[in-house]
């Protein structure tokens, strides 16, 4: 499976002034989204800006191998889709890599159907529960063969002759989940019903809409949201443009906030309200953040983002926004540590099983630079030290997850001594550009 090379280790020094203007690549679920759901459509879907990250293309050749034709032309992607209901069995395993969502997501899709799908990924991914997205699964009729004890990877999904549709409460807040039972429902006759608790990202409902879907959202007097689906409906191709990403945007807008001195404008950034819970919390630390030209593109807020150098401080994150900010929080916690005063983050049981345990491996990478930080069960606290003054020096264990990579060579720019990462492999996941892009910005990684 892939991403056995040998590591790659990365180093970050304390930098001038970051300074210069930015676009980041786009974003990654709406990515994942477009390839699935343009894949699936009937007719022609054309996207520009897409995230060429390695996690996306694992989702392009998946849908490929299920008979969607996608090519490059230009600056643009041209898919050819299957029309919905329409996929083919893929001949060989779906190897996902390390992605969450581009797995969880084609679980949902294929699992309707009346065929066999197997799913294979690097050990980041088959450490990962799945039984989140296969438990809604069996309700609708499919068969899980195989599955890793723990219901985990690899497995092998086999739908029924016809699924069944489910009213599915979402028992966690997961955006990966909820989309999995939509797109389930996507091949089941009737209506399949969603209900979500805590709000979570929601390009799924937007961009099938978008694509000609039946689909509703209802918000009770509780705030919980009902989401319908209609089945075996037509998609159609659409055009998208897709926004760049603000959980990639995160790593030089901290570096920005940290560094003393810097000014730096980055472009063309999704603004959708469950993507922001970091920006409002950094501007809440006191960041120097200016929110600029908002505009709307293509059913989505964009802005672009000025940034300065920051004296920050601590700040209590509360729990209701950790879906908005879900990525972003080792990011955080690297801000923090440049921060007056304590920053209390809570909330953070997801954080445990993602690409890693996302909240330990932050934790050990802290502690491994100087930094004074509590691991608490589903909290991490952290007491800054504004200047970085002993920060640094350490090595970090990124665990196959990119985030972590990219968090803590951001921590070296501002430490008084370097940072060093075990293996930047994993930052092509999800953002190949970074290191050209950190560099053409002024910050010293090498
Ligand atoms: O739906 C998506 O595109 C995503 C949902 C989130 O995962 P969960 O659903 O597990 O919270 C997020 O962490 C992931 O990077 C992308
Ligand atoms: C959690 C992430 O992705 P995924 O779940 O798709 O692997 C992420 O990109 O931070």
């Amino acid at each position: 499976m892939s991403h056995q090379a040998v590591p790659q280790p990365a180093v970050a020094r304390k930098s001038k002034s970051l300074s210069g203007t930015a676009r980041v690549p786009g974003d990654k679920s709406i990515s994942h989204r477009s390839f699935m759901f343009g894949g699936l459509a009937s007719g022609e879907t054309r996207i520009t800006g897409l995230l060429e990250g390695e996690d996306v293309m694992r989702t392009g050749d998946a849908m490929k191998a299920m008979g969607a034709h996608i090519e490059k032309r230009g600056p643009e992607w041209i898919i050819k889709g299957t029309g919905n209901g329409a996929l083919l069995q893929a001949e060989a395993p779906l190897d996902f890599g390390n992605a969450g969502t581009g797995s969880r997501l084609t679980m949902g899709l294929v699992g309707t159907y009346d065929m066999e799908t197997t799913f294979i990924g690097d050990a980041s991914l088959s450490g990962r529960p799945m039984g989140r997205v296969l438990d809604p699964l069996r309700q609708m009729g499919v068969q899980v063969l195989n599955a890793s004890p723990g219901d985990r990877m690899p497995l092998t999904l086999r739908g029924p002759r016809q699924a069944a549709p489910i009213s599915y409460r979402v028992p966690m807040a997961s955006a990966q989940v909820k989309s999995a039972v939509l797109l389930a429902g996507l091949n089941t006759p009737g209506i399949t019903t969603v209900i979500e608790p805590v709000m979570t990202r929601d390009h799924t409902e937007k961009m099938l809409k978008g694509f000609g879907a039946n689909i509703e959202v209802q918000t009770d007097e509780q705030g919980v949201r009902h989401i319908f689906i209609e089945g075996q409906g037509k998609l159609t191709g659409q055009v998208i443009a897709v926004p760049g990403d603000p959980s990639s945007a995160g790593f030089p807008l901290v570096a920005a906030l940290i560094v003393p001195g810097s000014d730096i404008t980055i472009e063309n950034v999704l603004m959708n309200p469950t993507r922001t819970g970091l920006i409002t919390t950094l501007i809440e630390m006191g960041g120097s953040i200016e929110i600029l030209n908002r505009r709307n593109a293509g059913g989505e807020d964009v802005a672009d983002l000025r940034v300065r150098g920051s004296e920050l401080k601590g700040v209590k994150v509360p729990a209701e926004r950790a879906p908005s900010m879900i990525d972003e929080y080792p990011v955080l916690a690297v801000a923090a540590c440049f921060a007056e005063g304590e920053t209390l983050m809570q909330g953070l049981e997801e954080l445990r099983v993602k690409e890693s345990d996302r909240l330990a491996a932050v934790a050990r990478g802290l502690e491994a630079n100087g930094a004074d930080c509590t691991e608490g069960e589903t909290t991490l606290s952290v007491r800054g030290t504004p200047g970085g003054k002993g920060l640094g020096g350490g090595t970090v264990k990124t665990h196959l997850d990119h985030r972590i990579a990219m968090s803590f060579l951001i921590m070296g720019l501002a430490s008084e001594k370097p940072v060093t990462i075990d293996d930047q492999a994993m930052i092509a996941t999800s953002f190949p550009e970074f290191m050209g892009l950190m560099a053409d910005l002024g910050a010293e990684i090498e």
